[in-house]
């Protein structure tokens, strides 16, 4: 089972290849055309450019805009690492379907149909089997079973997942994206919910980046100073006691990681596979981007940054990746929140970029630096 899926998964990224670089030139001569100071729209200009890039078309679009939200529970949770039980994982994401959480709210304003699935919850329905198909239309508001285990397994006392369930959930993120694309849309904003997640985000971005677990490990969704020591004691004792290897992203998953963080991943590398954007969230979805990169490096290409998480370790996954977010609002919700806020400063860049004046309508010379 386990060479059968290596192989499946190899087959697509073997399928991957770099941003158009022509085209690429073409919309950074395009927007030096535009009447304004060089540059002078920085990440606007720079994320349109990288869409364009993506997309291979100099007038790209985000009209048909989906959210993936990757739910999922988390064992390490038995471990005190978190105020709050995983029912509420549940709660949530069958609110992201048929009710209103936060991301719900910001997806309707921002125009983005949202995909919450469930890849991992404890209750809800049964496990899927085998390699992960997409063959019939997905419906947004609909909570997808893509349930790959009933949570994962307590890292402070076994490796979280095995490498096929490891797979199985990758695998199930690069199906969506190409289900997604088949359907019509241009980009796809991540978003997560999944109670423990930080603790297992903390514990794979200190292992990832070989940083001490301290630096990497904040409250959550709102911890004690007390709970906040013990989160930082049992990554710490986890990653020795697992033996966590840096080196080995898929080790590091399996022993210390969640379903939604791997089943993120996949959608990063579903957007360099299927070559559409991919709108990385907050903490938990900028650690899955981090792995899809470890996993295929170059991935990076394909992503965009909407906002820093407030989580002590967001600001320096981002910099890892060599990626800049287009926002600071002090947000640390999840969900795909961030990823929301930011889409109408994408669609302000795409309007600039479609309809603004040139220095030749304008009848203004080019702005030249001296
Ligand atoms: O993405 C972030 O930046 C972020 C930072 C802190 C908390 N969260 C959300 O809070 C939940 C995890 O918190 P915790 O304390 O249970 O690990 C999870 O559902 C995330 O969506 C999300
Ligand atoms: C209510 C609640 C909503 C959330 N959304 C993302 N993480 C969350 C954690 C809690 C506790």
């Amino acid at each position: 089972m386990m060479r059968k899926l290596e192989d499946h998964l190899g087959e697509h990224l073997m399928l991957v290849k770099g941003l158009d670089k022509e085209i690429v030139e073409k919309a950074e001569t395009r927007w030096d055309t535009i009447a304004k100071p060089l540059r002078s729209l920085g990440l606007l200009e720079k994320n349109l450019t990288k869409i364009a890039g993506i997309t291979g078309t100099l007038r790209p679009q985000i009209r048909k805009r989906a959210l993936i939200a990757m739910c999922a529970d988390n064992g390490v949770i038995e471990e005190g690492v978190t105020q709050t039980g995983n029912e509420v994982t549940a709660i949530v994401a069958r609110n992201m379907a048929e009710g209103s959480t936060a991301v719900t709210v910001m997806a309707q304003a921002a125009g983005v149909d949202i995909f919450p699935v469930d890849i991992g919850i404890v209750t809800e329905g049964d496990c899927i089997e085998g390699i992960p198909e997409e063959t019939e239309e997905i419906k947004p508001r609909t909570l997808l079973n893509r349930k790959i285990r009933r949570g994962t397994r307590n890292f402070a006392k076994e490796p979280a997942m095995d490498r096929v369930e490891a797979l199985r959930a990758i695998l199930v993120g690069v199906k969506l994206v190409g289900q997604l694309k088949a359907q019509g849309y241009d980009i796809i904003a991540t978003g997560e919910m999944g109670i423990g997640n930080t603790t297992t985000s903390s514990a794979m971005a200190a292992a990832l980046l070989h940083q001490p677990v301290e630096k990497m490990t904040g409250k959550g969704a709102g911890l004690s100073n007390e709970g906040l020591d013990r989160k930082i004691r049992v990554i710490k004792t986890a990653l020795v006691e697992r033996d966590v290897m840096p080196g080995d992203p898929m080790d590091v998953l399996c022993k210390v990681g969640g379903y939604d963080i791997a089943g993120l991943a996949g959608v990063f590398l579903g957007g360099a596979i299927y070559r559409i954007p991919v709108v990385i969230d907050g903490f938990i979805s900028s650690v899955a981007a981090l792995l899809a990169e470890k996993l295929l490096p170059h991935t990076t290409d394909f992503m965009i940054a909407s906002h820093v998480s407030k989580e002590p370790a967001g600001a320096l996954v981002l910099e890892a990746l060599g990626l800049k977010p287009m926002l600071c609002c002090e947000m640390c919700l999840g969900e795909g929140t961030g990823a929301m806020a930011a889409m109408p400063v994408l669609d302000m860049a795409f309007t600039v970029y479609d309809t603004m004046a040139t220095f030749d309508d304008m009848q203004v010379e080019q702005y030249k630096p001296l």
